[in-house]
């Protein structure tokens, strides 16, 4: 029998935060009182999840560098969602639908998920937390079906950062159904007008800012230099996103994601926002590998993928040196 606490107090154990299965992952409240999980890696190679949208808020290299862009602004309170990071657009990407803008996973609290069914085994990975989302019965009023989706988050021992997301129809009525699907991923820059993209130059896209108007992309690489708001549609599953100043490149991996928008607000829609900087569109760049064009459409029993890897390297691409195809093709 356990020995009796003191007297008139009756001996509570206090509450444990959950076990997480990787050892280089802690789940953390921030300052906000919302949950994080903490991914640590070698030196200052840090990433940080939120239960809260399930959203990468934080991802850092080995000098403890910021690559993410996250708004001084961002609210950390439901039901807004959380302005910078890596926010996941599902069931519906923009204004692709009836619901609301950019669908209900980004601002719903998913949960840990310590027993995901196995995904191909990586050794290399040792920081990496699995999250799920199911849907309440409020969000079957808005979208009535029955899925699980589930989120692994990974920090690979180099760095690299990858977000693995598992879909499945669990409808028991037989019904199939269709979401469109991204990650909308805001990326640090030193400076708008100094940055350029690569992998998209020739590709059809849809322009949000003329009513998503279809037109094909000319000339070379994307350079910014106003508002900025296209669904690049089949893009290649490689995109470069070039940091002159900072002489970094990003490479943006993507699997089973065939779209991907490029975002920036400018001037005049970041005043208009209200969890926004009003000069903070010149250090953001969103790049966002997707699937808008074409629905997902999920029989029961069925289950999507879809991958995103990061990682930032140094480029010499202000000196003229880089060779493009290189960054593209490994
Ligand atoms: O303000 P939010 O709902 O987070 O959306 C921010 C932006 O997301 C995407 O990039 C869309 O293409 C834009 O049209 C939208 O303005």
């Amino acid at each position: 029998m356990a020995a009796p606490g003191p007297a008139g107090a009756a001996a509570s154990p206090s509450p444990q935060p959950p076990q997480l299965p990787s050892p280089f992952a802690e789940l953390v409240k921030s300052p906000s009182g919302l949950e994080k999980v903490v991914l640590r890696g070698s030196r200052n190679c840090c990433v940080e999840v939120y239960l809260y949208g399930g959203q990468v808020t934080s991802w850092k290299n080995d000098n403890g560098e910021e690559l993410l862009f996250l708004s001084s602004k961002a609210i950390f309170k439901p039901p807004k969602a959380i302005r910078g990071g890596i926010p996941i657009c599902f069931p519906q990407f923009g204004t692709h639908g009836n619901l609301e803008q950019h669908g209900f996973a980004r601002n719903r609290f998913w949960t840990i998920d310590n027993d995901p069914p196995p995904l191909p085994a990586n050794p290399a990975i040792k920081a990496y937390v699995d999250l799920i989302l199911r849907p309440s019965e409020e969000d079957l009023k808005i979208w009535p079906h029955s899925f699980e989706f589930r989120l692994r988050v990974a920090l690979g021992p180099s760095g690299d950062l990858s977000l693995t997301s598992r879909i499945r129809n669990t409808n028991t009525d037989g019904r199939p159904f269709s979401y469109t699907f991204a990650y909308h991923t805001y990326f640090s820059v030193s400076d708008i007008s100094e940055v350029r993209v690569e992998g998209l130059e020739t590709m059809d896209y849809l322009d949000n800012l003329k009513a998503k108007e279809r037109f094909t992309e000319q000339g070379d690489a994307i350079v910014f230099e106003s508002e900025i708001d296209k669904v690049y549609l089949a893009a290649p599953s490689k995109i470069a996103i070039i940091d002159h100043e900072k002489k970094k490149t990003f490479v943006v991996t993507k699997e089973g994601l065939p779209d991907s928008v490029v975002w920036n607000p400018w001037d005049k829609k970041a005043k208009a926002m209200q969890d926004f900087g009003d000069a903070e569109y010149k250090n953001m760049l969103c790049v966002e590998p997707a699937s808008v064009e074409k629905p997902i459409t999920l029989k029961p029993g069925e289950e999507w993928k879809g991958r995103l890897a990061l990682s930032a390297v140094p480029s010499s691409y202000c000196s003229g040196q880089l060779d493009p195809l290189k960054v593209l093709q490994g």
